[in-house]
């Protein structure tokens, strides 16, 4: 008998839960419905879902594919397209110098947050910082660490990796073995950017090994930030799960930048002395001498931190961009040979080419522009919230608080910038007309714009512009799959996944 009452207690607990449930989705329908109908922004276009919940969006991020589904939306709908109940994409190229152009008050969308330590105060890192002035104040104390001065000191650096690449692809040339490209690039990029920023390389170059898992660590991170950072109030609990389940090849990114600082900071006595280093890893230390209460022991950290996660995947996906779009048009291949080949024979160049020399070959600079266009590292909208009083952007009033962004393939796809044939690799197009070439880099978004546009650009640039020469000079490539289609996985940065190559000394 009472075993009986206590099971239908337990029916009515239940139904009770069910119910309550129930109406809570009910309840929570109904005010998206009701926000929908009094929202201003009801009438801009966009799927149907994405009207109501953030999770039309995170399945979209989740498959991998958002940059051609962004381009398709806008394909379908016009220039601004609802992604989410909050955030619209745009494509309009009037619109980069309202949201992200200097003096404006648009700040980073709350996707950011997820890219950075939840906790950890944000006025250490660069990217994911969302507060403007300090943003500010922080990117001035490091921004002549990037100047051009300092830049050319690092061009050694670069030289030493081509050297190395070059090795490897000689020895993979005579084994006659299939190469996946992008990851040597990888270990291209990661080696340099480790040699810049702290004075040694991770050792990839050695043996295209990475036997330490950090690219696919750094990957799963990467898709890790995409995707919670739709719902970054989610990030502090969601990153511990993620840290116990994940981030070996991250913890050693980590461990090898802190013990590159120790050592410098053991060899160079920083406590007594200032460090007689005139690198990147010196100079920075001597700012954190000279005021260790401006500039802490953890900002020369993350400083360096920072360089290596943003500046290698970035560049290795640029670099392979470049090279495969340069295989798969054997067109264009053939006429930045002739520029090269022509430029060595009347010694304008060197071997490898130095960076100034690069900078007078305009066939290959307008490649390395294109190659940038056609596929562009980031491949989700730069999303910036609205600041007070609103702003018009594409033609439409948006209220203070929404979230709007422009997709870089988006931009770079669009046809009335780029001209009727946008889907095609073809470097002439910088070429043709000052104007033309001028109205084109205005919507040219590989790098970002304004306040928070890239700021390691010239030194991936560099390093580019120095490979990109010293590999179509050297080798032959072969596409091993060719015929097959290119394929990505969009995390952030969109990846190459199946660039397979044969690699054999050039037949002159
Ligand atoms: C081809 C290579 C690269 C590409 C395509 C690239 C792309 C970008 C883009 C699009 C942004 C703006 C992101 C946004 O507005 O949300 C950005 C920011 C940034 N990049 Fe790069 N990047 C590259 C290489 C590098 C390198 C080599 C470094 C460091 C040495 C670097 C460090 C940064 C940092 C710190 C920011 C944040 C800047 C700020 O907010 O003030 N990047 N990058």
């Amino acid at each position: 008998m009472i075993s009986q009452q206590i099971q239908l207690e337990n029916v009515h607990v239940w139904d009770f839960a069910w119910f309550a449930c129930g109406a809570a989705v009910l309840l929570w329908i109904l005010k998206r419905m009701l926000d929908e109908i009094i929202s201003p922004l009801r009438k801009l276009p966009g799927p149907f879902m994405a009207r109501f919940s953030r999770l039309w969006y995170l399945k979209q991020v989740w498959k991998g594919n958002f940059e051609q589904t962004n381009i398709a939306l806008h394909r379908k709908y016009g220039p601004i397209v609802r992604i989410t109940p909050n955030e619209y994409s745009i494509d309009d190229v009037e619109a980069v110098r309202n949201i992200y152009g200097h003096g404006t008050n648009f700040i980073k969308s709350p996707w950011y947050y997820a890219s950075g330590r939840p906790g950890q105060s944000p006025s250490k890192d660069l990217f994911t910082d969302r507060d403007a002035k300090r943003h500010a104040a922080n990117r001035r104390k490091v921004a002549a660490l990037y100047s051009t001065t300092n830049l050319m000191k690092m061009e050694p650096a670069i030289s030493e990796c081509t050297d190395l690449l070059t090795e490897r692809f000689l020895e993979l040339a005579k084994s006659g073995a299939v190469v996946n490209m992008q990851h040597y690039l990888q270990c291209f990029a990661f080696d340099v950017i480790g040699l810049v920023t702290v004075g040694n390389r991770f050792g990839f170059l050695d043996n295209g090994q990475d036997k330490l898992d950090i690219f696919s660590d750094l990957h799963a991170y990467l898709r890790y930030c995409a995707t919670v950072g739709i719902f970054s109030e989610w990030h502090r609990i969601v990153f511990k799960i993620f840290q116990l389940l994940s981030s070996k090849g991250m913890a050693n990114m980590v461990k090898f930048t802190n013990n590159q600082i120790q050592e410098r900071l053991a060899a160079d006595d920083i406590e007594g002395k200032p460090t007689s280093n005139d690198d990147f890893l010196g100079r920075i230390l001597a700012m954190h001498q000279e005021a260790p209460d401006k500039f802490s022991m953890e900002n020369v950290f993350t400083v360096c931190l920072t360089n290596i996660g943003a500046g290698s995947d970035t560049t290795s996906v640029s670099l392979s961009a470049i090279l495969h779009n340069l295989i798969v048009c054997p067109d264009s291949m053939r006429k930045l040979r002739a520029e090269i080949d022509e430029k060595a024979r009347s010694a304008e160049i060197s071997n490898p080419v130095t960076y100034q020399e690069s900078l007078k070959l305009p066939y290959l600079q307008a490649v390395i522009k294109e190659g940038l266009r056609m596929h562009p590292a980031t491949g989700l909208p730069l999303g910036r919230v609205v600041p007070q009083g609103g702003a018009t952007i594409a033609g439409s009033y948006f209220p203070e608080g929404t979230v709007v962004g422009i997709n870089t393939w988006v931009a770079h796809s669009n046809k009335h910038v780029f001209g009727e044939d946008a889907e095609v690799f073809r470097p002439e197009r910088w070429l043709e007309s000052e104007e033309r070439t001028a109205r084109m880099e205005r919507y040219h978004l590989a790098f970002g714009h304004g306040s928070r546009t890239c700021i390691g650009k010239n030194i991936s640039l560099m390093e580019i512009s120095k490979l990109i020469p010293q590999l179509v000079r050297t080798f032959d490539f072969a596409l091993a799959n060719s015929g097959e289609k290119l394929e990505t996985d969009n995390v952030w940065f969109v990846k190459q996944k199946n660039f397979y190559c044969k690699v054999a000394v050039r037949s002159k």
